[in-house]
């Protein structure tokens, strides 16, 4: 099976009033086919940043990122649309839903822009929003859901095209304890039977505990990347040693090149 991301020396800089900020220096990292990673470091240090190139939104000034094994710097703005249609699912801390269209019709949009009919469509995001425990709320508007539940629905949407990744950028950050720990728990699950690699940011340690690999970010480099063992670092569970930093390059960096 193929890497499901690998970057390679990532830069990304941005003009600002004829200055340039280098948001992210030179970032390498390999997500493998079901891993579940918390990426966490202080604000400004290159979070999102990093997600928005990972998930192909952003292009980086510089270096090579392989998504299921497809470098993306060849790819037209439609090829790469159709790369991350296919193959990434992205969260949001805020949503990002269409307020007044149903929470069936938001989980199926990513199948209308690949073609899918609409009876398959429904009947996947049908089983999708089941799968987040919405089977009951399929015809509400995001507009008549708690946080929790409209978080569930942005989960689903981005679930309901079978990705191999699973982007989310703060996905509790909008939520209170209770929903957030729902939200949490849900993402457990779909990363253990799915096989989905989720990659998150957080500032919440609680949050980050659910992984089993956390990388920190600190000025736009990566300044450790932590395998925990088993059930992630969870106080009180089984397993959950640091079992000591990996080389975030890891072997085959050169084949990028
Ligand atoms: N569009 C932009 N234009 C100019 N500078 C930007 C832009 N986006 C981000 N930056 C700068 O790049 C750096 C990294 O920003 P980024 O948003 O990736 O950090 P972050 O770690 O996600 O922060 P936070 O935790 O506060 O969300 C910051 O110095 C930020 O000001």
């Amino acid at each position: 099976m193929n890497t499901a991301l690998e970057a390679v020396d990532l830069k990304r800089s941005y003009q600002l009033e004829g200055l340039s900020v280098e948001a992210l220096r030179g970032v390498s990292l390999r997500i493998e086919p079901g891993e579940f990673v918390a990426i966490i470091g202080p604000s400004g240090s290159g979070k999102s940043t990093l997600m928005h190139l990972l998930g192909c939104l952003d292009r980086p000034t510089s270096g090579a990122l392989r998504v299921n094994g497809v470098e993306m710097s060849g790819l037209s703005d439609t090829s790469l649309a159709e790369l991350r249609n296919r193959t990434i699912g992205f969260v949001f801390q805020s949503f990002h839903l269409l307020g007044r269209t149903s929470a069936l019709d938001n989980v199926a949009l990513p199948l209308v822009y690949r073609g899918t009919g609409k009876a398959e469509r429904r009947a996947r995001a049908r089983r999708a929003l089941e799968a987040v425990g919405l089977g009951h709320r399929l015809d509400h508007r995001p507009s008549q859901m708690s946080g929790g539940e409209q978080q569930r629905v942005a989960i689903a949407r981005a679930l309901v095209g079978e990705p191999s990744v699973l982007l989310a950028d703060e996905p509790t950050g909008n939520l209170d304890t209770r929903n957030g720990d729902e939200v949490m728990a849900i993402l457990d699950r779909l990363n253990a039977e799915s096989g989905v690699a989720i990659v998150l940011v957080t500032h919440e340690p609680e949050v980050a505990a659910h992984a089993r690999r956390q990388i920190h970010v600190r000025d736009g480099l990566i300044e450790l990347d932590t395998a925990l063992g088993d059930g992630g670092g969870r106080s009180g569970e089984a397993g959950g040693s640091e079992v000591g930093p990996v080389d975030p390059r890891g072997p085959d960096e050169g084949e990028l090149r």
